[in-house]
């Protein structure tokens, strides 16, 4: 993915997490002013119910997470697919990493995997550096995968985590707060691109 067409939108409901942000209702109102990539992340029990809704209101992508899909996963692509939008399987920091090589490998696969860097839920959490680990076996693995981190990333981390393999960057806090925040996507987006020249 070429990361300078890239843009995110986070999405979470009241399950998996238990905090309430941002749903079809508010994509669907974004749409209509953006042709934006709207990468939605997913924090619930039952990402099957949200495919449509979230298709019909002009998600672009639709991340679920592994935890939440033991035996339906297949199904679950099948559909995100079937309904236009790319599929990604996220996992929390108490994962392990082998928990999402079957849907990479699978026939019909996942176009990205999210490695959550804070535990999924708030932002303004410090950033799990032990976490690399997982996006350089991915990188490794899979060298034209895309892998998105979340949580903590900001310009003091975001080296780390671009040299690790991670090419999608969410970012909440270090841009929100920033006075000029198009400097910091600016700087997370060079960084990024820069480690790409490199694996
Ligand atoms: O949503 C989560 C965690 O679930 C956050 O990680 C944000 O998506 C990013 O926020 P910052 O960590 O950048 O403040």
């Amino acid at each position: 993915m070429n990361v300078s067409e890239y843009c995110i939108l986070r999405d979470a409901y009241q399950h998996f997490v238990p905090n309430l942000t941002i749903g079809a209702p508010v994509i669907e109102s974004l749409r209509k002013h953006t042709k934006a990539y709207l990468d939605c992340h997913l924090m619930v029990t039952n990402p099957l119910d949200y495919v449509e809704p979230l298709a019909k209101a002009g998600a672009s992508g639709f991340t679920f997470h592994v935890e939440t899909t033991k035996d339906n996963w297949k199904e679950l692509v099948q559909s995100i697919k079937s309904q236009g939008m790319r599929a990604g399987v996220a996992l929390k920091p108490g994962t392990p990493i082998g928990e999402v090589y079957p849907l990479v490998e699978d026939e019909n696969p996942v176009e990205m995997v999210l490695v959550m860097t804070v535990e999924p839920g708030f932002g303004g959490q410090k950033f799990m550096p032990e976490m690399m680990d997982k996006v350089r076996i991915l990188r490794k693995k899979y060298p034209s995968l895309d892998i998105e981190v979340d949580g903590g990333l900001g310009p003091s981390t975001i080296d780390v985590a671009a040299s690790a393999g991670a090419n999608c960057i969410v970012a909440g806090s270090s841009v929100f707060g920033a006075p000029e925040p198009d400097q910091i996507i600016s700087l997370l987006r060079n960084s990024v691109e820069q480690a790409q020249q490199t694996y």
